[in-house]
């Protein structure tokens, strides 16, 4: 692959787009920004080349086959790499750092080397610690930096450059403030786009945090907490192998979002990925009905996780002698062994327990057929030898004294064959079918059904739900709604089912997507105030090193459960022990909109302030007042002069729920959602229909703070009268 330089065609020029308030720009300043693009260019053409011909030769590489399994994992890294360099076609270099002692290094989105013998550094990969002052060194804290300089491109070719000295003036808030606020007014596509160039000080120190224990990230709407989110796993697969080994889970709220963020991870290189909604983290179990808040609330109860602990525990065998027939001959395998047994067992999953119990047994089996063999042969022994004596007598009567006995004969089993009769009790249907009677393989499903249906089981272990709790609980259909679905992975979780190996997969993320109890490296959490407190012990489950990273607006809480706090909604995971962090600055709503949020929120009964707004659209939002049986046809007018002003952007509707069926009915082509369903997403343009609807269903205040928030410029509500 050659690619031919932008400059060699004559087309590098200055975009005039990001000349940011640059005028009247004097002809000095236009021909440094020049030369500055033309240098540009020249270093782009040489990264492009050298990632061509590093493209050319992994292709090479891959393509010859690998029968040895080390040459296999060798082609999974070169694979790997393969990939990465293939997907960095879009700003490939974005960055430059001129250091006050000279030294020039360039930032993009995957590292590169010089391919000349010393392979010195050639482009910095945006991840690496080297690259951290282009995010963090300002005019107060330069960092050894002289300055810094934003490189716009479109593919091949360099569009311009924002250059922000470092070594005096005033400090500002923003990193990088022309690219930022030109990277902010592009129109929305309907795709998150990856933000690697413009990432801001505060985002930074999230992304870079030290991932040893829950990290909270507490963040306005538009403060880019999935921005964040999501540079985070790249960030900590890219600096942490161990990580990369396990793969990252990602878990989204609704698989709308996951669609929406898709294209981001692997933009920023990643693979070691499985994304997921708490609803389709169990393989092969899918919701089957919604549910009401009520029993939402209810069966999010931490309380469920002692409940299920006793249920279980329950279930365990009572210790007993157990009477079992090998060969035709019953042994008895007394109570005190059967009890020692069991106790030696406890504390495990109740399948694992069963597995190590029925070893055991196997165990005290044999034992008990050696034993009685034994005494049988002794027996038998002495029979003989009271033959034996009389024979001795009356030979040696006869004869000389002397000569062989019975004595000689111990009885004894050699260890091979005890082994071989253990291994035997082991294998025996019979046997097999013994223990499966006295201690039952479960199935999570019917046990969990079993439970919730009956009044009674419920009452005895959860004591703490009132008799209305568990009437409400017990009435419920039989499909798993999605509180079931913490439910069902506690239980297969102390029931410790029996996976099958994992599959045959090239990445890391495809055995973890098929196995429950899969172990991630990492957990990140997008709209983690949303998680009941057993979605978060499901979270637990999958990362019990607890390396999580989990960002959230509480004041945007719109689920069933009933935290106002984050302290409230992690105390029965975490307890106090997880790390706080805050984004304050938001980059998405307008002023002009976020001015109207504070009233809001205070009516939401938070005591928070919203994040400042970066900058403002000039775009005033507006309400108009429509009688209730013209909301359609209005809507439907409205929305269709929004997409005439935002065209080539994204408009999008948001309106109470039992208003969006008849909505959808005349608005075939952009997204009508409700408050909740909006979670994450943006548009251009923003319709809000009914908002005193929004705010009157339960949490309808924190509804109506997210929908307001949603819009990059302009904002419209249509209030009935
Ligand atoms: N550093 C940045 N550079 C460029 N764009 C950014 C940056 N940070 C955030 N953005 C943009 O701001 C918008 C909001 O970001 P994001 O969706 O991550 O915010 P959020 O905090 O998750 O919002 P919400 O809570 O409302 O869902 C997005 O368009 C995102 O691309």
């Amino acid at each position: 692959m050659r690619r031919k330089s932008a400059l060699d065609n004559g087309i590098a020029d200055v975009s005039p787009a990001i000349l940011h308030g640059a005028a009247p720009i004097s002809h000095a300043a236009d021909v440094a920004r020049r030369s500055a693009v033309a240098e540009e260019q020249e270093f782009l053409d040489s990264v492009m080349a050298r990632r061509d011909r590093l493209v050319d030769h992994l292709q090479a590489e891959l393509s010859s086959g690998a029968l040895e399994e080390w040459e296999r994992a060798r082609l999974r890294l070169l694979r790997r790499r393969y990939e990465e360099l293939l997907r960095a076609q879009e700003r490939l270099v974005f960055g430059r750092l001129d250091g006050l002692d000279g030294t020039v290094r360039h930032v993009g989105r995957v590292g590169l080397r010089t391919d000349d013998e010393d392979g010195g550094p050639l482009l910095l990969d945006w991840r690496a610690p080297a690259a951290r002052p282009f995010y963090t060194a300002t005019a107060v804290d330069p960092q050894g930096q002289a300055r810094r300089r934003h490189i716009h491109t479109t593919g091949p070719v360099v569009d311009g450059v924002d250059d922000e000295p470092l070594e005096a003036g005033a400090a500002t808030e923003l990193v990088g403030a022309g690219a930022l606020l030109a990277a902010l007014d592009q129109r929305r596509t309907g795709r998150m786009s990856t933000a690697v160039s413009t990432l801001q000080r505060e985002q930074d120190d999230v992304i870079r945090a030290d991932a040893t224990g829950p990290l909270i990230v507490q963040g306005g709407p538009g403060t880019g907490k999935t921005v964040v989110a999501l540079h985070r796993v790249a960030y900590l697969l890219f600096t942490h192998s161990a990580i990369a080994d396990q793969a990252v889970l990602v878990l989204g709220p609704s698989p709308r979002f996951l669609r929406y963020i898709a294209q981001v991870l692997p933009a920023l290189g990643e693979t070691a990925v499985v994304s997921a909604t708490c609803d389709t983290l169990l393989p092969d179990i899918h919701v089957g009905r919604g549910e009401s808040r009520n029993l939402a609330e209810i069966k999010g109860r931490a309380l469920w996780q002692a409940a299920l602990e006793s249920y279980v525990t329950a279930l365990l065998p009572r210790p007993r002698a157990l009477r079992l027939r090998w060969e035709g001959e019953f042994h008895v395998i007394p109570a005190t062994a059967v009890a020692q047994a069991l106790a030696s067992v406890q504390g495990r999953p109740y399948h694992r327990a069963r597995e190590a119990f029925a070893e055991q047994l196997h165990h005290l089996l044999a034992e008990a057929v050696v034993a009685q063999r034994e005494a049988l042969m002794h027996e038998m022994e002495e029979g003989f030898e009271d033959i034996l004596a009389r024979v001795d007598r009356s030979v040696q009567r006869d004869h000389q004294p002397g000569g062989p006995t019975g004595s000689d004969i111990d009885g004894l089993l050699s260890e091979e064959e005890v082994e071989d009769l253990r291994r035997r009790i082991a294998e025996n249907a019979t046997i097999a079918r013994f223990v499966e009677s006295w201690w039952p393989t479960l199935d999570t499903g019917s046990l969990l059904g079993d439970l919730l249906t009956d009044r009674a089981r419920l009452a005895r272990f959860a004591p703490q739900l009132s008799t209305a709790e568990i009437a409400a609980v017990s009435a419920e259909p039989a499909p798993w709604a999605p509180s079931d679905i913490p439910l069902l992975d506690a239980l297969a979780d102390l029931l410790g089912e029996i996976e099958a190996p994992p599959p045959q997969g090239e990445f890391v993320a495809d055995h973890a997507r098929r196995q429950r109890g899969w172990v991630y490296g990492h957990v990140v959490i997008d709209e983690a105030q949303e998680l009941s407190e057993m979605q978060w012990q499901m979270v637990l489950r999958r990362c019990p090193g607890r390396s999580i990273t989990a960002v959230g607006d509480i004041d945007q809480a719109e689920a069933a459960h009933r935290h106002t706090t984050w302290a409230q909604a992690v105390q029965a995971a975490f307890g106090d022990r997880w790390t706080a962090a805050e984004l304050t600055i938001c980059y998405r709503t307008p002023r002009e909109v976020m001015d109207l949020t504070g009233p809001v929120l205070r009516k939401a009964g938070s005591h928070n302030t919203p994040p400042r707004a970066v900058r403002s659209c000039g775009i005033a939002p507006w309400v108009l007042t429509v009688a209730p049986a013209e909301l359609a046809d209005t809507t439907a007018r409205l929305v269709r002069q929004l997409r005439q002003r935002w065209h080539g952007g994204t408009v999008g509707v948001i309106a109470p729920a039992d208003r969006i069926a008849e909505l959808r009915s005349v608005l075939a082509d952009v997204p009508v959602l409700t408050a909740t369903q909006s979670k994450g997403l943006e548009w251009d343009a923003a319709l809000l229909v009914d908002p005193q609807g929004i705010a009157a269903a339960p949490r309808g205040w924190n509804g109506l703070y997210v929908a307001l928030t949603r819009c990059t410029q302009e904002l419209g509500q249509l209030v009935l009268g």
